[in-house]
């Protein structure tokens, strides 16, 4: 059965007490998933830094995967406020997520930062949550070959190991609405093709982000390995909602 993921990321909408309700609201409905608790369903789920600890709590016992939110393109040593990914994988957090859209527009990260960042996670076992995405909307064959070359951009001089991109066109975060089903398949199909012919980059998936919630997996159908959720998963039976359907889309899969 192919594993279907669903992931979320919680930026910095919370603080911890809020995190905390979130953290044991989402613990009832992933302990009680039968695609999560039979592996079907990937789950993870990015806090912040903060958070992270809380966050073990809360899923001991459960398979849920965390994730951190930047990573450092630098090996440990004098760099002020930096998380190095040596050390978020002494932490045991699988996925670091790099190059989120956010990131890039507000803190200035260009896509030689993020391929620091994604050499420096991969070195250390540490899975890029790689998000990539056109910035205004243009139509699908041209977002595909925008992002496909950011692709390559954003792991030039990387080691060898697989990646979870993240495909979330710009325009789409924070809208009431993801992309088009046809236009985020066209762009998922490209990426999916790029990773398969780069024999560094075996094992490698592709997720989608952007305004995703409950119904868009099932419209995607087999275009995407899973979800990426923001605002969509802070009710947690919406998140049990995506759950069911990626389940349902890892058996019809099978
Ligand atoms: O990390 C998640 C994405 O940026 C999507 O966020 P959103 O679903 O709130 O638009």
């Amino acid at each position: 059965m192919p594993q279907i993921t669903v992931g979320v990321s919680l930026k910095a909408y919370f603080g911890r007490r809020q995190a905390r309700v979130w953290f044991a609201g989402a613990a009832a409905v992933l302990r009680a998933h039968e695609g999560v608790r039979s592996g079907a369903v990937e789950a993870f789920v990015i806090p912040t830094y903060l958070q992270l600890d809380d966050a073990a709590g809360a899923f001991a016992g459960i398979r849920v995967r965390l994730g951190v939110q930047d990573v450092s393109g630098f090996e440990p040593g004098a760099y002020t406020g930096e998380v190095t990914a040596a050390e978020v994988a002494e932490s045991g957090v699988a996925y670091a997520e790099i190059g989120h859209a956010e990131r890039r527009r507000l803190f200035g990260e260009s896509d030689a930062d993020v391929a620091a960042k994604a050499a420096a996670a991969l070195r250390h076992g540490v899975t890029p949550v790689l998000c990539l995405g056109e910035e205004e909307r243009t139509d699908a064959a041209g977002a595909a070959a925008a992002t496909v070359a950011q692709l390559a951009r954003s792991l030039a001089g990387a080691p060898a190991g697989p990646v979870l991109v993240a495909y979330e066109p710009v325009w789409a975060i924070g809208a009431p609405a993801p992309a088009p089903i046809d236009h985020i398949g066209t762009v998922t199909r490209s990426l999916r093709a790029a990773l398969l012919a780069d024999g560094d980059r075996s094992g490698s998936r592709v997720i989608y982000g952007g305004s995703a919630g409950p119904g868009l997996l099932t419209g995607l159908g087999g275009a995407v390995d899973g979800l990426f959720l923001g605002r969509f998963a802070h009710d947690p039976e919406a998140l049990g909602d995506v759950l069911d359907e990626a389940y349902a889309l890892a058996r019809s899969a099978s």
